[in-house]
């Protein structure tokens, strides 16, 4: 699929959010969309979807079969689980024993057994985005569009996330997916595209695919600023937390770099610039590439 110089606003006199987006994807790749807050992520996935028709330039070559996956299921909608899901099995073009079939292997896989009579308004937020990504598989996509998927998704099945798109790549389909969460540390060959000031810029892979971890503790005033720089900059923010920690006045010794696997291990965080009250400080664990060594 490709987007040829796609330009979008959402007004007629309002600004660009996207401007001249020129990109492929081919059968087979993922690619995580990064960038700042408001910068345009969501707006991308949607122009990649077909969700949103660009305003100029055209999306070619879009397999006939997407799977959407919004940043919020439109929850809103006065259908039980069971029936909502088999609907869209059948928009999707399934009969109906085929329809049935692919609603109980996905709510099964993704643990909606016990709420397939329970309407989608009553359910809490994470199952509701289950139900998105129930949604979005129920037909094998050519492309699947995850706009934040882990987010608000219990542990189990966030680790089920990678699976799917492992699954849609292995059958020569396209993924795009933005997080912020950083997540997608888990998908090392996605390719990284980042959009700021309504360009799309890729970044060129490593040819170290290890990653490493460093923990980098700022004034909880700067966290937010922090966080949305380290993303424009395309590195994965895994978490935010307070840290009482942090909170030593004396600078600890360096360590040795961790790998991302290691990285919710005990072992001390590197590095940590302390000195900060703890409940002024709260810490941020940023993977950065590339590994060992270079902590920028
Ligand atoms: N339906 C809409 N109508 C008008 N403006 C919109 C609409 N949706 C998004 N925008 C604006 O377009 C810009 C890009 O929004 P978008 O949601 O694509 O950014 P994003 O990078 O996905 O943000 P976030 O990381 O916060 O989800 C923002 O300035 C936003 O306010």
């Amino acid at each position: 699929m490709r987007l040829e110089d796609v330009w979008l606003r959402y007004h007629r006199r309002g600004p660009w959010v996207l401007r001249g987006i020129d990109v492929r994807i081919g059968p087979g790749e993922v690619a995580v969309v990064l960038g700042r807050n408001g910068v345009g992520k969501s707006t991308l996935l949607q122009v990649a979807a077909g969700v949103l028709r660009p305003g100029r330039g055209r999306v070619t070559d879009r397999p006939a079969r997407v799977g959407w996956v919004p940043e919020r299921f439109p929850a809103d909608q006065p259908f039980t689980v069971a029936r909502y899901l088999t609907g869209m099995a059948r928009v999707a073009g399934l009969g109906r024993a085929a329809a049935d079939e692919a609603v109980t292997s996905w709510t099964d896989r993704l643990g909606l057994s016990a709420f397939r009579s329970v309407r989608l308004p009553e359910l809490s937020k994470g199952t509701a985005q289950k139900v998105g990504l129930a949604q979005a598989m129920l037909r094998p996509p050519g492309l699947l569009v995850l706009d934040e998927p882990w987010e608000g998704l219990d542990a189990a099945t966030r680790e089920l996330v990678p699976e799917l798109i492992a699954e849609v790549l292995a059958a020569d389909g396209s993924v795009l997916v933005s997080d912020h969460r950083g997540e997608t540390i888990q998908l090392p060959a996605a390719r990284r595209w980042l959009v700021a000031d309504g360009s799309l810029s890729e970044e060129t892979p490593s040819t170290d695919e290890t990653f490493a971890v460093v923990e980098v503790a700022v004034p909880a005033a700067r966290v937010a600023g922090t966080v949305a720089r380290l993303r424009a900059e395309g590195h994965q923010v895994l978490r935010v937390r307070s840290d009482a920690c942090a909170a030593a006045p004396e600078a600890r010794p360096a360590e040795p770099l961790r790998a991302a696997g290691a990285a919710r291990s005990a072992e001390p965080p590197i590095g940590v610039a302390g000195a900060l009250a703890a409940e002024q400080s709260e810490a941020v664990d940023a993977a950065v590439e590339p590994a060992a060594g270079e902590a920028r």
